[in-house]
């Protein structure tokens, strides 16, 4: 809990009918109630409350029109009812609530003084403290997918979000998108970004797809970066991104909040949180093809995505349809993955750790403190021209899965991988190899219990900063020459299997789950850029420790 500092403004006033000590400093608004009778009263808890000046959302004077409209929750109809109708002056404060699960709520309180002109210095004095806080937008561009998960997009904006950034002060430019990458367009070519403090999606994850791919674009455009070239550094983009999730999985948001709530992001947004995030950018022979901050799936995850598409008219649950059908047809894939180590980095895939809140590991670029100063040095191209740093696994896979931040959804609370970092510069790759359909189901199952899924003779994960994968019939020769002996024996069941398609032979092919999008390439170079995005978010919050609960006052 925050200390209060000096206080601004301290006065008696009203909360409903009891009398309260209220004061205002530069970081808490605190109530206290006035305790009648000095003697020491075991059962009647002192009731004091504080928030924090950067978690309140507005202050507004309750002024006639309002009291005779009557609010919604009707509290300052009631306060008048009390006072009679010579009234007292009231102003409320709104500020965020937490609820269980990371849910945010907006909550409000009503003061109420006798004297007008005291009154009114509270609320100018709430406001003065509230425009000390630049972090917050004041002009955000919304775009809405009213395609996405059960179409609800417009109808969450509307009811539960517009009016939120109205209460705030927020001004905003909607766009509801009328086909797919109408938003990646327009945030290319014709939005003017200088007007705006950021940008807000409301959908899925394909959604803040399309919103990033605008952005990086345009950022690395303005500057002359060529971005089909892998190893180019690209710069930050400058506007943060907010998510209201709107979509099927909602990962993102899931993994960098903590819930999938609009209204838990609508405050997180008004608050002006900022997140830093990696993005992987994804390339084939020197050619650009995608963004990525979450998931990079080829096996599994790309199958169930590509069979899913199919069954959009199921709403979000065609990849539960998709997924058990995915894991019964059991296919694996054929490929070389290579991959660039995290070297001097703080933690594992297999820690016992959590990226969260204030994430010490993320503040420094995932840097050892004896290896930052050699890191501002060094030429980031060097990663890939330092060959004898890169690992090779040649094999059969149901699954290679790049999870560059955790990938938590409510289908998989803890994620593919439960210790990635949100800004640590790396991906966690992790290689499910062939193996029986009980023991996959076995590691699946992991992801959404306690147990950990890495701890399996068939699975292996490695912190990366670059990756890439060919698919076996695109290897060279001398690759193929190696697995000659095997080829010879496939070609006889591959013929067997030509001749009866329902064997269940497993295709040649898989494709990339990026992020929710097919990828139209199969052999890819994958490189991971620190930090390149911002969220309007601050990464999963632990739970308040108990004594904060218990006694919210004792500071
Ligand atoms: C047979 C038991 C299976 C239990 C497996 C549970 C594992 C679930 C892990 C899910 C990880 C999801 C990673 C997120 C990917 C999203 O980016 C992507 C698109 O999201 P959106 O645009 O919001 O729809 N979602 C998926 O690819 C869905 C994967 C679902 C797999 C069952
Ligand atoms: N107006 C639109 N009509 C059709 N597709 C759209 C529209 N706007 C966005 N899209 C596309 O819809 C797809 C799914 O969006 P997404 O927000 O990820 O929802 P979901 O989580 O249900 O997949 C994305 O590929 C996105 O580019
Ligand atoms: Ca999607």
């Amino acid at each position: 809990m925050e200390r209060p500092g000096r206080l601004l403004l301290v006065s008696e006033l009203r909360v409903r009918n009891a009398a309260y000590n209220v004061s205002l400093s530069r970081s808490l608004l605190t109530w206290k109630r006035r305790v009648s009778s000095p003697v020491y009263h075991p059962f009647r808890p002192s009731v004091c409350h504080s928030v924090s000046v950067s978690e309140i959302i507005s202050v507004r004077e309750e002024d006639e029109e309002n009291s005779s409209r009557g609010r919604d929750d009707g509290s300052w109809k009631k306060i008048k009812e009390r006072e009679g109708k010579n009234c007292r002056q009231a102003f409320t404060v709104m500020y965020v609530e937490r609820c269980r699960q990371h849910r945010w709520r907006c909550a409000e309180v009503t003061f109420t003084c006798s004297d007008v002109a005291l009154c009114q210095r509270w609320v100018s004095s709430i406001r003065e403290q509230l425009v000390t806080i630049t972090s917050r937008p004041k002009h955000l561009l919304v775009y809405i997918n009213p395609y996405g998960g059960k179409r609800q997009g417009k109808r969450i904006y509307e009811q539960k979000v517009a009016p939120l950034f109205a209460q705030a002060g927020i001004s905003t430019d909607v766009i509801v998108t009328e086909y797919a990458n109408h938003a990646r367009d327009h945030l290319r070519t014709e939005a003017e970004l200088k007007n705006f403090d950021g940008v807000v999606c409301v959908g899925g994850d394909g959604m803040f797809s399309e919103i990033i791919h605008g952005l990086i674009w345009r950022t690395q455009i303005d500057d002359g970066v060529d971005t089909n070239c892998p190893d180019e550094t690209l710069l930050p983009c400058s506007l943060r991104i907010g998510i209201i999730p709107a979509g099927s999985t909602d990962c993102i948001c899931f993994a960098t909040v903590g819930t999938n709530d609009p209204v838990t992001s609508a405050l997180h947004i008004i608050v002006g949180d900022s997140q830093p995030i990696d993005v992987c950018s994804v390339h084939h022979n020197n050619t650009f093809l995608r963004y990525s901050v979450s998931l990079l799936g080829y096996g599994f995850y790309g199958d169930v995505l590509t069979d899913s598409e199919r069954k959009r008219w199921m709403g979000p649950a065609r990849y539960d349809f998709s997924g058990v059908k995915m894991f019964l047809t059991h296919h694996y894939y054929e490929g070389t993955v290579s991959y660039l180590p995290a070297r001097g980095i703080v933690g594992t895939p297999r820690d016992a750790t959590r990226c969260r809140s204030g994430c010490v590991v993320c503040q420094h670029n995932g840097q050892l403190y004896s290896e930052r100063d050699e890191q501002n040095e060094m030429d980031e191209a060097s990663d890939s021209e330092n060959d004898s740093e890169w690992r090779t696994v040649r094999g059969k896979f149901l699954a290679i899965n790049a999870a560059s931040m955790s990938c938590a959804c409510p289908r998989s609370p803890k994620g593919l991988s439960p210790a990635a970092h949100l800004a640590n510069g790396t991906t966690d790759l992790i290689l499910v190899r062939k193996c029986s359909r009980f023991d996959f189901l076995r590691h699946l199952l992991r992801h959404t219990s306690k147990d950990d899924q890495f701890d399996l003779t068939f699975v292996e994960v490695h912190r990366v900063r670059r990756f890439r994968f060919t698919p076996r019939h695109c290897q060279s020769d001398s690759d193929l020459e190696l697995d000659l002996q095997e080829s010879s024996k496939r070609q006889i069941f591959s013929q067997i299997c030509r001749d009866h398609p329902a064997c269940g032979c497993t295709p040649t092919y898989s494709s990339w789950n990026c992020d929710g999008e097919i990828l139209t390439h199969t052999a890819i170079d994958v490189r991971v850029h620190c930090q390149l995005i911002k969220l309007f978010a601050r990464g999963i919050e632990e739970p308040a420790v108990f004594e904060d609960v218990a006694n919210p006052c004792a500071i």
